[in-house]
Formats: structure tokens, C-alpha cells, sequence
């Protein structure tokens, strides 16, 4: 279990240190969480958000696994190996566009009177 936490804490440490849109996504979100509850959201949209947060970071390091594996075994350019980094890339698009208009609809319903 210990060792397994620390094959996860090395995981996150890689991709915080090579990936800088990994760190842009932490701040915003963050950022974001804050906001919510500065602005009173409940805490059953806290949680809401949150897990969605957490759910775009893991979609976020799955997507710089992907980059790092295909850039491992295949570093040469190749039509395949792109078609890969975009399919990831937009995975994380997706997930991500998803906790945006969800932070918009949880901030809208904490600001109403
Ligand atoms: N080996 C390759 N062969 C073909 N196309 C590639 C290759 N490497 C990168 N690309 C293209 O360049 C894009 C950016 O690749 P890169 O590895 O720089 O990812 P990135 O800029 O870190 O992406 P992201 O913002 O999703 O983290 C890919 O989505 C793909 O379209």
C-alpha cells in the first residue's frame, strides 16, 4: 500500500515538474474552488466540483502518460503516434469543458439571491 503511494507521489512529481499545463490546471482550479466557496457554494456543490477537479487532473496525467509513452517508443514523427496525442489531448479538452460549465453553473446558483 506504502509503496504503491510512493509509485503515485513519483507519478505526480514527474508530470508536475514536465508538464506545465498539468500546473495551469491545478492553479486555475484551485483558483476556481476558491471562488465557489468565497461566493458561498454548498458544500454538495463543493463536493460536486471537486470531484470533477480531481477527475480533469487524472484525465490531465493520463493524457501526459500517453505523451510520455508514445514519445518513448516512438520518438520519430508519425501520422499514428499524432492521431494518439490528439485523441489524449482532446480527452482532456473534453473533461475539462465539462468542470467549466459546471464551476460557471455552481458560481451562478451561489450568487443568487
Ligand atoms: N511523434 C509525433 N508524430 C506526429 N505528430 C506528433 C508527434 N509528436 C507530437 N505530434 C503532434 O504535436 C502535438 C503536440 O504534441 P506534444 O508532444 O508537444 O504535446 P503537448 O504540446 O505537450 O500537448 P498537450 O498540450 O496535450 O499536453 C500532438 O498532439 C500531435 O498532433
Amino acid at each position: 500500500m506504502l509503496g504503491r503511494t510512493r509509485f503515485s507521489l513519483n507519478g505526480w512529481s514527474t508530470a508536475w515538474r514536465s508538464e506545465g499545463s498539468l500546473r495551469l490546471h491545478v492553479a486555475v482550479s484551485l483558483v476556481a474552488m476558491a471562488a465557489l466557496a468565497m461566493a458561498g457554494a454548498s458544500a454538495w456543490w463543493l463536493a460536486v466540483v471537486a470531484f470533477a477537479v480531481a477527475a480533469c487532473w487524472a484525465v490531465e496525467l493520463l493524457n501526459a502518460a500517453i505523451e510520455a509513452l508514445c514519445d518513448t517508443l516512438h520518438p520519430e514523427h508519425h501520422p499514428g503516434i499524432g492521431a494518439t496525442k490528439d485523441i489524449a489531448s482532446a480527452a482532456a479538452f473534453t473533461v475539462n469543458m465539462g468542470l467549466f460549465v459546471l464551476v460557471a453553473l455552481a458560481l451562478y446558483v451561489a450568487l443568487q439571491p
